[in-house]
């Protein structure tokens, strides 16, 4: 069961294009969308609202085609959007009341939703004091508790942690992991911070300049992102130890990239661990070379490092190329 799928859906303004061909399935639970500002995030958001027609291409919501069957969409998803949008006259009560009335709830209905919203987000005697005096923190949960309101199946969330301290974060994300836990709610939320959404999604999809960069589950993408620091000693029969490990690790069939090039890290070389049969090809191959083995440790795994290795890979061969191996 899908609860977002698309076909190779694009939308081009005039001097950009927003989305590309993008065609992905989306299932049940926390996905997930990360990209960079601009990578066509929010544009893909109003879409599947049925807010703004695609160029060229088709997508479905929960079952309904955006391109007609948009408010029956609106009714059965909520949506948080990324700018601040909220009246700073009134309080979160009578502005989620409203957004609750306007979805159609009867006004006890309304009223009722209203306060169990507000208290599953956190807000509580806050709720009848105006919106303006609210912190950023405040004002994001009330985004998020009027785009709950109405009971939706899904929620798509645009940014929801923008603008947060480290603790707000953590805080709006252990919420958002509870819409779904809690209430069965599928959420979809977007990010340009990969790390932050590792812990929170079940499954990430990443878009770059509005096409599909990779689709996968958060498991599958911290597995393969499996990286183990190793620093070596130099000899007299290896002046760069660093730079023979290397060699050695290349010809036996281990990926290596670049270490890290912070001041005092050049020495460190990082490598991909497929099994547990690396750490032992790494431990023979360093005792034949005669090189102390100064530290081989297990990085953090960061869906992050995806995109740090790939720049790394493109800088070790540019390297290479020239003939120059410094790290
Ligand atoms: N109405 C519009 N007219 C022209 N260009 C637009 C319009 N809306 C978005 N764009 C452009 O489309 C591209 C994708 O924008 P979009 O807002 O979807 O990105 P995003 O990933 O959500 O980034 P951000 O988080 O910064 O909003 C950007 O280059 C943006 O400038």
């Amino acid at each position: 069961m899908t609860v977002i799928a698309t076909e190779s859906l694009s939308k081009r303004f005039p001097r950009v294009t927003a989305l590309d061909r993008l065609s992905v399935d989306i299932t049940p639970g926390v996905t997930g969308l990360v990209g960079a500002n601009g990578a066509g995030k929010s544009t893909l958001i109003k879409i599947l609202l049925g807010l703004s027609p695609a160029t060229e291409g088709r997508a479905s919501v929960l079952g309904l085609d955006v391109a007609t069957q948009g408010s029956a969409i609106r009714e059965r998803v909520g949506y948080m959007p990324e700018h601040d949008c909220l009246p700073p006259d009134v309080s979160a009560t009578e502005f989620v009341v409203h957004m609750a009335r306007m979805s159609g709830l009867p006004p006890t209905a309304a009223r009722e939703r209203t306060a169990d919203t507000l208290r599953h987000v956190g807000l509580y005697e806050e709720r009848y004091r105006p919106i303006g005096g609210y912190s950023t923190g405040m004002k994001q949960r009330v985004k998020l508790a009027q785009a709950l309101v109405h009971d939706p199946q899904l929620v798509l969330l645009d940014e929801p942690t923008n603008g947060l301290d480290p603790v707000g974060r953590d805080e709006m994300l252990g919420l958002i992991r509870r819409v779904h836990t809690d209430f069965g709610i599928s959420v979809l939320v977007t990010s340009h911070l990969l790390g932050e959404l590792e812990r929170t999604c079940d499954h990430v999809v990443v878009i770059d300049g509005g096409a599909l960069l990779r689709s996968s589950s958060t498991s599958d993408f911290t597995q393969t992102t499996a990286t183990v620091a190793v620093e070596v000693t130099d000899t007299d029969r290896h002046p760069d130890g660093t730079a023979a490990l290397r060699e050695a690790l290349a010809a036996a069939g281990i990926a290596v990239h670049a270490g890290g090039r912070a001041p005092g890290a050049g020495h460190v070389l990082l490598l991909d661990v497929a099994d547990d049969s690396t750490y032992d090809t790494v431990r023979d191959t360093v005792a034949g070379l005669g090189l102390g083995l100064v530290r081989m440790e297990q990085r953090r795994h960061q869906i992050a490092e995806v995109f740090r290795k790939e720049d790394d890979r493109d800088d070790t061969q540019a390297r290479s190329a020239g003939g120059h191996d410094a790290a």
